[in-house]
């Protein structure tokens, strides 16, 4: 199934009930089972990879499949690790392709045992739980931080706690900040100095928890925004001062015009003027979920670009500097990647690789069909395959960009 996308608006008027964070609805609900008592949730997100998370914690199985889901993955694999039994963890076929070896090694270190069932180095795994002993662990942060924060979450609840020291560039370190962020919240104290985090053994304190809305599906609206002439969209529940690391983009959006006011329930969006930058330069190191949406952005905007910082989109739901290369050249653009981890743009489009009606591949990757759908507004049509990939963070998606005159279709 294919959806064709065109957007006859350029002044945009809308009021959004965002998803909540996925990042932020996983760690509560693992830390949820790692407390004595569970505690209520309140605005969980509707993600199938928080679906995926929550069915298998509130299941009486031993196998379990979380589809495409990185965190749930990654996550889980510790929980299971630490609870005694014999579970098996599987996943999509792109997920029997994404590296865990650095945390199934830990794990192992710590007293579990944790092998391979198909391919080395990735799930599907089977995992005997035990008494796991704490020690420092020295772990590579350079590969993906769902590692760590895998770690970091069952700490308090192995014997004497656990000392991480990690080496190599700490990639998405915004997302362990959110990890001990989060934990500290449920009473755990933690010391994070240059390096090396420690955490001692202690009880996590269960409380009522509110999750916010999801800054990286907030994103795709200020994305629509900055390509708009002028408008105002309303962010339900949305924080400027967040837990989430893709809260930064505010402050990158302003150089598009496009400025955010907190107000009681979330936060409001509003272009009044029309500007953009000669060239844009950044570092997604800390943010690489909105690398897709800046780069469609500069596309749809023809915005000369270098970014940095995205090792690790090779890693991903896809290689997401493949399709991007593959995808945006369908609107023209020739993208680079002048070194591992780089990606760039001279911003000239050529017209032999220009298609009248693009066809967008999605690769099972929720964040190619939220970051090309709002290219439309700059008036290209276009198809994008498989579009309900978009459940994986957005369910609501389709049905939000309706509301502020998105024309889409279902196509064969
Ligand atoms: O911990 C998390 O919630 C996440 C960490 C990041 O992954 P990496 O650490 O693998 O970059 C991010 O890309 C992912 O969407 C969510
Ligand atoms: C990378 C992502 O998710 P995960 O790694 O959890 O599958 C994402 O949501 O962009």
């Amino acid at each position: 199934m294919k959806y064709q996308i065109s957007a006859n608006t350029k002044n945009i008027s809308g009021k959004i009930n965002l998803p909540a964070s996925k990042s932020i609805s996983n760690r509560v609900l693992i830390i949820s089972s790692l407390c004595f008592s569970p505690y209520p949730i309140k605005n969980l997100s509707d993600s199938d990879d928080t679906k995926v998370l929550f069915s298998a914690l509130h299941s009486n199985k031993s196998t379990f499949d979380i589809g495409h889901a990185g965190t749930a993955m990654r996550f889980l694999t510790a929980f299971l690790a630490k609870i005694v039994g014999e579970w098996e963890v599987t996943g999509s076929e792109r997920m029997k392709q994404r590296p865990i070896k650095i945390l199934v090694d830990a794990l192992n270190q710590l007293g579990a045992k944790i092998e391979y069932l198909e391919n080395e180095d990735c799930p599907p795994l089977r995992i005997y739980g035990s008494h796991l002993k704490g020690q420092t662990l020295v772990l590579d942060g350079s590969i993906s931080s769902q590692y760590i924060s895998a770690l970091l979450m069952i700490a308090p609840t192995v014997e004497n706690g656990l000392t991480l020291k990690l080496t190599g560039d700490i990639t998405s370190g915004s997302y362990i900040e959110l990890t001990l962020r989060l934990m500290q919240k449920f009473g755990i104290q933690y010391q994070w100095e240059e390096n090396e985090i420690s955490v001692p053994e202690q009880n996590y304190f269960p409380m009522e928890f509110t999750v916010e809305a999801d800054w990286s599906g907030a994103s795709y609206w200020y994305q629509i925004l900055a390509l708009a002439e002028k408008g105002e969209v309303f962010l339900e529940n949305l924080q400027l001062e967040s837990l989430q690391g893709d809260a930064n983009i505010a402050v990158w959006f302003e150089q598009f015009g496009v400025f955010s006011t907190q107000k009681e329930n979330g936060v409001l969006l509003s272009k009044t003027e029309n500007t953009q930058p000669a060239k844009l330069e950044l570092d997604f190191i800390e943010n690489p979920d909105v690398a897709q949406t800046m780069a469609c952005l500069c596309v749809a905007k023809q915005i000369p670009f270098h970014f940095t910082g995205l090792k690790t989109l090779k890693i991903k739901e896809t290689d997401r500097i493949f399709a991007l290369q593959n995808e945006l050249a369908k609107f023209g653009a020739r993208l680079t990647e002048p070194k591992h981890g780089e990606l760039a743009w001279n911003g000239i489009i050529d017209p032999t690789l220009t298609e009248k009606t693009p066809e967008i591949k999605t690769y099972h990757d929720h964040r190619m069909a939220l970051a090309f759908a709002p290219m439309a507004i700059v008036g290209f049509t276009f198809k994008i395959e498989n579009p309900m990939v978009v459940t994986k963070s957005y369910p609501n998606f389709w049905n939000d960009l309706k509301t502020i005159g998105f024309e889409i279709t279902e196509k064969e």
